[in-house]
């Protein structure tokens, strides 16, 4: 192959490019026009859809050529079709495009006519013989790949005058081989045929996506977001689609896949976001998250939500005409179980004061009294204010952290834990919520694993009713107006919400639900996270996608149950990813041996590309000093740093991260690499963030991400750190493309 013949492929494909930047300005132009216009009239898209389309192929090209300028291009894949099929070219990009007829000239890589670019294979070329992916930077075509699929059919095309070359080793390996920095890049021109079946499966149901590491399953799962939302724009867009990933560092780095194909209407939530208007981002130790995380704590939680509000009145006296009326103690306690046996406890507000009317009534005895009838007494009572004090104060409405915080108190945590929880167990609790402060915000005290257990107190409680302003410190309006309040309040949401696009989140758990579910990394979902997504799901159709081996849950039965009653029985369809497009072979072979030689039950790909570059293990021993331990690891990572253009990860011990953080920021030679490790040395809950090159993780923190490098820093203590230390290990000698040490 002449480099000439590669350079007038190039410009070949060059031209084309043009021509479609060209008339992409061209429809973007003028549907902004049409927008104006459009606008002016009151709403867009009369004329049949047309405009619609075409405002959102602008929108679609401006947020492409914001996002991915430098990576992938617009038009990434060409196809070359048996002549009696097709005798022209297909292109294949990022959005669908039209010329000026209106003829196609950009195939959606979602649409129907372009499944067979990622499904062709030489065994099976489904007509196509030559299949082409253009590398671009920007708009430039800076090189292509191609894959010769049915040899004869090429031949006979040529002879017939065609020109069909086959440039370049492949775009997979091509793609395979780039340096990593710190985003997941989209994959759509090297989709591999088993992924696209995942990606463009039915949308009914659950899709669930297994495979080893490096198999692909996030990087698919978000194409196959962005493939319903072209399928069924209509339903995804309005009912919204939920993404959830393990962690903030995870969030971020897979946050641009979906922009650069065109999509923003997706709420991409960690675990510790999942519930609107909160955030945490700290994990307990894992002893207390595997308490946190329990099945049991659902019911810890429903009896926590049925206990008196802590410092809320006891008893009520009041004398009516000839009666002393008590409501006390035990009488209370009766209400109250009546109220809470007709439902959410919040829902009871506007019913308490009927409630409590109807005990006080009954005592009424004297003639007088039973004389001036109930309608008398009732307007009697509702202009006292000792009464409605009392009413509001003994029945509050309440939030989730409010209820959260009363588990300060550790005599009431022993109350409802009796029976359901042990003492190490309530011990535990009790020091995690000890500090707990109800008159801070709450997001800050809570760790990710509290995010569920406070969406089983919203489930619980039931909403806020809402009030005005001038009503907040009217105790009256709470008994008499709250439920009117709240259904206007609704109403008012949802009118607000009608227009096109997905509903921007209120904080109301009737808004919870989405019309798409998507769970990253679901192996490690505790059962009490699993019930958190499930609300969010019940008529949604999901993705679920996981690598048991890599699960950092002890207790795999008690999740199964909960994951099972979370879909409730809608129907699942298997998907498994079998080739591992991450690690080099060498590395993977390393990591392979490991989760054999431990036990772990793992799933093991086929890790397809060898860069000859074999693990490295520096052994120190356990009597190595701190300086010593320094040297190595600063030795290690100098070398990974300059071996590598991309990332590096050096995965520590919890214990030892803020002491790696300050050594790395000590390092001048990385100065620039590393700017966040200074402060990640003295806050040891910040993770790492921005555009750092060599960053420091622990083991959790490294789920789902990719580095060129990785130093591991003692995996031994790693492994002993908790009940699945093994599996985190694992899922850590999984993380490098290129180079792997570890320092034991
Ligand atoms: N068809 C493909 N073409 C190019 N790159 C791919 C392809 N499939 C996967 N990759 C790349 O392989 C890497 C691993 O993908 P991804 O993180 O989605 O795997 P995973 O199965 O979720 O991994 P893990 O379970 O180990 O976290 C990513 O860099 C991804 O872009």
């Amino acid at each position: 192959m002449t480099d000439e013949l590669v350079e007038r492929e190039v410009a070949a494909e060059q031209a084309f490019v043009d021509r479609v930047y060209a008339q992409m300005e061209h429809a973007a132009s003028a549907a902004a026009e049409l927008a104006r216009e459009g606008h002016s009239r009151g709403r867009l898209g009369h004329e049949g859809g047309l405009v619609e389309r075409d405002a959102m192929v602008f929108q679609a090209a401006k947020r492409i050529a914001q996002l991915d300028a430098a990576h992938e291009g617009l038009v990434f894949g060409r196809l070359d079709m048996d002549a009696a099929l097709d005798p022209a070219p297909r292109y294949v990009g990022r959005i669908g495009l039209r010329d000026g007829d209106r003829n196609s000239l950009l195939i959606d890589w979602r649409a129907p006519a372009a499944a067979v670019f990622y499904q062709a294979t030489a065994a099976d070329p489904q007509q196509v013989l030559r299949r082409r992916v253009l590398r671009s930077a920007g708009r430039s075509v800076v090189g292509v790949e191609d894959e010769l699929l049915d040899a004869e059919g090429l031949a006979a095309a040529e002879e017939q005058g065609r020109e069909l070359p086959i440039i370049g080793e492949g775009a997979l390996m091509a793609q395979l081989s780039r340096a990593r920095d710190r985003s997941m890049h989209s994959i759509v021109a090297t989709i591999q045929a088993e992924q696209d079946k995942a990606i463009r499966a039915p949308s009914r149901g659950v899709v669930s996506i297994s495979g080893g590491p490096g198999t692909g399953k996030t990087v698919v799962a978000l194409h196959r977001a962005a493939y319903l939302l072209y399928s069924d724009r209509q339903r995804y867009e309005r009912g919204g689609v939920l993404v959830v990933g393990p962690s903030g560092v995870f969030m971020r780095y897979i946050e641009r896949v979906l922009p650069s194909l065109g999509e923003t209407a997706v709420a991409l939530r960690s675990l510790g976001e999942v519930v609107n208007e909160v955030r945490a981002t700290r994990h307990d130790e894992p002893a207390v998250a595997d308490v946190k995380g329990s099945a049991r704590m659902a019911e810890l939680m429903r009896r926590l939500a049925r206990q008196q509000a802590p410092g809320s009145p006891t008893e009520f006296r009041v004398f009516w005409r000839d009666d002393r009326l008590v409501l006390d103690r035990g009488k209370l306690g009766q209400i109250r179980r009546q109220l809470m046996s007709q439902g959410m406890r919040n829902k009871q507000v506007p019913r308490v004061a009927q409630a409590l009317l109807d005990a006080l009534w009954r005592q009424v005895r004297g003639e007088r009294g039973r004389e001036q009838g109930r309608e008398r007494f009732n307007d009697d009572m509702l202009s006292r204010p000792d009464f409605l004090e009392f009413a509001a104060a003994w029945w509050p409405p309440l939030d989730a952290p409010a209820v959260l915080c009363w588990l300060r108190e550790g005599e009431l945590l022993a109350r409802i834990a009796d029976g359901l929880l042990s003492g190490e167990e309530q011990r535990l609790l009790a020091k995690s919520w000890s500090t707990l402060d109800p008159n801070r915000p709450i997001s800050p005290q809570i760790s990710i694993e509290d995010v569920p257990l406070l969406d089983e107190l919203r489930y619980a409680l039931g909403d806020v009713p809402a009030r005005t302003e001038d009503e907040r410190d009217d105790p009256m309006a709470l008994i008499e107006g709250a439920v009117d309040i709240n259904e206007l309040m609704t109403a008012a949401d949802r009118e607000f919400s009608s227009g096109r696009g997905w509903r921007p989140p209120t904080n109301s758990i009737e808004d919870d639900g989405y019309a798409h579910v998507l769970i990253d990394e679901a192996q490690d979902l505790t059962p009490m996270q699993w019930r958190m997504v499930g609300r969010r799901g019940r008529t949604a159709s999901w993705t679920i996608v996981g690598d048991p081996a890599q699960s950092s849950w002890p207790e795999p039965a008690e999740a199964a149950a909960a994951r099972a009653e979370a879909l409730d029985r809608k129907q699942v369809h298997e998907f498994h990813l079998s080739t591992n497009y991450r690690n080099s072979a060498e590395i993977y072979a390393h990591a392979a041996a490991y989760a054999q030689r431990v036990g772990l039950d793992a799933d093991l790909p086929d890790a397809v590309r060898r860069t000859g570059a074999e693990p490295k293990d520096v052994v120190l021993g356990p009597g190595a000093g701190s300086a010593q331990l320094e040297a190595a690891t600063r030795e290690a990572v100098l070398e990974l740093a300059g071996a590598v253009s991309g990332t590096v990860g050096i995965v520590v011990p919890v214990a030892r991260r803020s002491e790696v953080n300050a050594w790395l920021a000590s390092w001048p030679e990385l100065a620039q690499d590393a700017p966040g490790a200074r402060a990640a040395a003295v806050d040891s809950a910040t993770t790492p963030s921005g555009e750092d090159r060599v960053v420091v993780l622990t083991g959790l923190d490294t789920k789902g991400l990719e580095f060129d490098g990785i130093v591991v820093v003692r995996p031994q203590e790693i492994e002993d750190e908790s009940a699945t230390g093994r599996a985190t290990l694992y899922v850590v000698l999984t993380r490098a493309t290129q180079l792997l040490t570890t320092i034991s």
